[in-house]
């Protein structure tokens, strides 16, 4: 993986779309020229069983169309059955090591929030980190703290090639911050799926950063 192919990171479930169709959203963004995606169905409405899985294959088609890659949060399962590009996993999911021997050379993101934690990713040849959330944010109902970009530029400076991406609350307006702090991209959910216009958000992220 690329570090540039974390520039504008679109993560989405249909939790995420209240009003209307979160393909339609999906597409609009990979239209719109987001450079990855995480299909992250997780909550009290998420999908679950079969139209949980084929929602999943549905946004997989769509990255393929668009060739971005196509991450799984958490479910290994999934990623495993639907052979995704990637897995993304937190703390609180199965851990680093487990995961790696089991995707493979699939890509691998792990969130994390202290210098141990970070330790741990790079011991098992973590792709890309995420870190956050940066600032407040509405999309993830057990959120830690926001931290601002003051881990994210300790990480970016002891280790200058580790691709790191920052989450959290992140919008057209703060990207440049996350970016001068030595994030290679941004992860968004709200920003982008409640937009009006998502072609124009999309654009903005690529410009302000
Ligand atoms: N999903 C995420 N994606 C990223 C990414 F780097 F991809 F931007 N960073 C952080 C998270 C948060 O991951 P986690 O702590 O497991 O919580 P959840 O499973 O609720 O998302
Ligand atoms: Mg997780």
């Amino acid at each position: 993986m690329k570090r540039e192919q974390l520039e504008v990171y679109f993560i989405m479930g249909s939790q995420n779309v209240k009003s209307n169709e979160p393909l339609a959203v999906l597409e609009k963004a990979l239209q719109a020229g987001v450079t990855i995606f995480q299909f992250r169905e997780k909550g009290a409405d998420a999908r679950t069983g079969q139209a949980y899985e084929d929602f999943a294959r549905a946004c997989q088609k769509l990255c393929q169309k668009y060739t971005i890659p196509f991450i799984v949060n958490d479910d290994i399962e999934l990623a495993l059955k639907l052979d995704a590009d990637g897995l993304h996993i937190g703390q609180d999911d199965l851990s680093v090591k487990e995961a790696r021997k089991r995707i493979g050379e699939k890509i691998l993101g792990v969130s994390v929030h202290t210098m141990s934690e970070l330790e741990v990713a790079i011991q098992f040849d973590t792709d890309y980190v995420g870190i956050g959330p940066i600032y407040g944010t509405k999309s993830k109902d057990d959120a830690k703290p926001a931290t601002g970009t003051r881990f994210l530029n300790q990480v970016a400076t002891n280790y200058p090639s580790l691709p790191i991406v920052g989450i959290g609350g992140i919008t057209p307006e703060n990207t440049h911050e996350v970016i001068r702090a030595g994030g290679d991209g941004v992860a968004v959910i709200s920003a982008i799926c409640e937009s009006e216009d998502i072609q124009a958000t999309v654009q903005l992220f690529k410009i302000n950063k």
